[in-house]
């Protein structure tokens, strides 16, 4: 595909993600739109995992439609086609699980998944880590903040061989939080 078209894909892509999103908003006290959130991960992609596969870029920018709104697999594969669909589904969570077997199946899911969903993973994971670092979502005791680095820690785990720049950058923030890995 020529670049003039993966630049319209890849806008493609954010304009559904937008529209999708519209009402939702992430969950720090300044109630940030969550759209800066799958724009973050691409642009993590992008700018330090030196992505530029347009596929890894689409599923980044789309991933959290399925999980967190009325978007369903079925609609993505209208519009961005199977592979791109099979993509976001390969890192959505299935909500229909309890919150603690979700968070255990993600940890025992990640090695078993393909190269560019755990790049899509690895880039969720930097950008949620980084945000827990610079403030904390309302309601979150300082234990919870903590805990969810130690479960990221072991999510990562599963993920590891795929991209060193994000492993090591999540290295780093682990480091910072004192999290073993
Ligand atoms: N750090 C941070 N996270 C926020 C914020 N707003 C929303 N989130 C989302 O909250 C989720 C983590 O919160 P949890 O309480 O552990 O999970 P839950 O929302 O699924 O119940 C992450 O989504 P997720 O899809 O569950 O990601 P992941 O847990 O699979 O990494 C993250 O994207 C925010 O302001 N800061």
């Amino acid at each position: 595909m020529a670049e003039s078209l993966h630049v319209a894909e890849v806008i493609r892509c954010a304009d559904f993600a937008a529209i999708k999103h519209k009402d939702q908003r992430r969950k720090d006290p300044e109630k940030t739109p969550y759209i800066n959130h799958p724009i973050g991960v691409a642009h993590i992609l992008t700018h330090e995992g030196g992505i530029t596969d347009l596929q890894v870029i689409q599923a980044a920018l789309l991933h959290d439609t399925v999980e967190d709104t009325e978007t369903t697999y079925e609609e993505l594969v209208d519009v961005f086609g199977k592979e791109v669909a099979d993509l976001v589904m390969e890192v959505t969570d299935d909500k229909n699980l309890s919150k603690q077997e979700r968070k255990q199946f993600q940890i025992e899911h990640a090695p078993h998944t393909s190269h560019k969903a755990k790049l899509v993973k690895l880039a969720d994971k930097l950008y949620n880590l980084r945000d827990l670092s610079r403030t904390t979502p309302e309601n979150w005791t300082a234990e919870r903040v903590q805990e969810y680095f130690v479960w990221s820690s072991k999510c990562v785990a599963g993920l590891r061989g795929t991209n060193m720049k994000l492993e090591d950058a999540l290295d780093a923030v682990f480091k910072q939080k004192g999290v073993k890995v």
